[in-house]
């Protein structure tokens, strides 16, 4: 009951717009030439779910990759809860309450589904090598039983208990996404930022994560952004849709204001069928 009071939490119910959870602000990134990220700004509402889409070679990639601390930007910076954290590295942006999951599944494929995860959980624990070097003999104890906690929380939440000692190698590929999601879950993120989390799976399994996703919000109280292609689900899922092309945010708001934005067509179609188009970015099928 108590979750679901979390689940109507998002910005709705406040009279006024919350303070931002992340907020990028002006973010450039450039690899010789060429810029992928070119002056990208935009804000992150907690309890949100936010999408970022674009076509192929947008930027998305480069864009979660330096939000997550694997890419420095060449300028601009990334907020979290009010904090710069532009120079914070990778690891320390996890502990802070920034997770991600991975385009490719970045699982540890020889070991079990329980392993990966309590994997994610000492990340979240421990921020530096020398924590991790004492850990054996220190606080393992108190840590032990909350550890425990949060893990079959989140086995029960993704429904996962009748796998918990596979070895994830032999699972099937949306099995395998689902762990991911669980070991970034098991950071206990605040915002928990999904790389394509539907990529490569079939319709069934992407209507099972699109499930999870909206429930790890509504009973988690867990901001959620994502790149995604699929725009059925973006489109369904979404609050704010972020529009990138070529490292620039060219519209952004509700899906329904991105889908009747020209600037969007155009992106995605050039003189293209425009019809098809918009039968693509409302998730329809696209007319003959
Ligand atoms: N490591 C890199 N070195 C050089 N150029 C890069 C690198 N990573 C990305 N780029 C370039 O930056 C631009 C943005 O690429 P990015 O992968 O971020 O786009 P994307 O929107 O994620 O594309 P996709 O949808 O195909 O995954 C592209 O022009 C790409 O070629």
């Amino acid at each position: 009951m108590q979750e679901e009071t979390l689940a109507a939490m998002p910005a709705a119910l406040s009279p006024s717009p919350a303070e931002p959870v992340l907020r990028v602000d002006a973010l450039t990134l450039a690899f010789g030439g060429v810029k992928a990220l070119n002056g990208v700004g935009f804000d992150v509402q907690p309890g949100s779910i936010t999408a970022v889409i674009g076509p192929n070679g947008a930027g998305k990639t480069s864009l979660f990759n330096t939000i997550s601390g694997f890419y420095r930007p060449t300028a601009g910076s990334v907020q979290f809860e009010g904090a710069d954290i532009t120079r914070v590295a990778a690891p320390k942006r996890a502990a802070m309450g920034l997770a991600r999951s991975f385009q490719n599944i970045a699982l540890f494929r020889g070991m079990t589904v329980l392993d990966n995860i309590k994997l994610g959980r000492h990340a979240h624990l421990r921020t530096n090598v020398f924590d991790a070097l004492f850990y054996l003999g220190r606080a393992r104890r108190e840590e032990a039983e909350l550890r425990r906690d949060v893990e079959e929380r989140i086995i029960d939440f993704l429904e996962i208990d009748h796998i918990r000692h596979a070895s994830v190698a032999a699972l099937p590929y949306g099995l395998q996404k689902r762990v991911e999601m669980a070991r970034a879950l098991a950071m206990q993120p605040k915002v928990l930022m999904l790389d394509e989390p539907v990529a490569g799976m079939n319709r069934e399994e992407t209507e099972d994560m699109a499930r999870f996703i909206l429930d790890v919000r509504r009973e988690w109280g867990i901001t959620v952004l994502m790149v995604e292609h699929d725009m059925a689900m973006v489109m369904d899922l979404s609050d704010h849709v972020v529009v990138l092309n070529f490292g620039q945010v060219i519209a952004q708001g509700t899906p329904q204001q991105v889908q009747a934005d020209p600037e969007v067509v155009r992106a995605y179609l050039g003189a293209g069928d425009v019809g098809a188009l918009r039968a693509k970015l409302r998730g329809t099928a696209v007319p003959a």
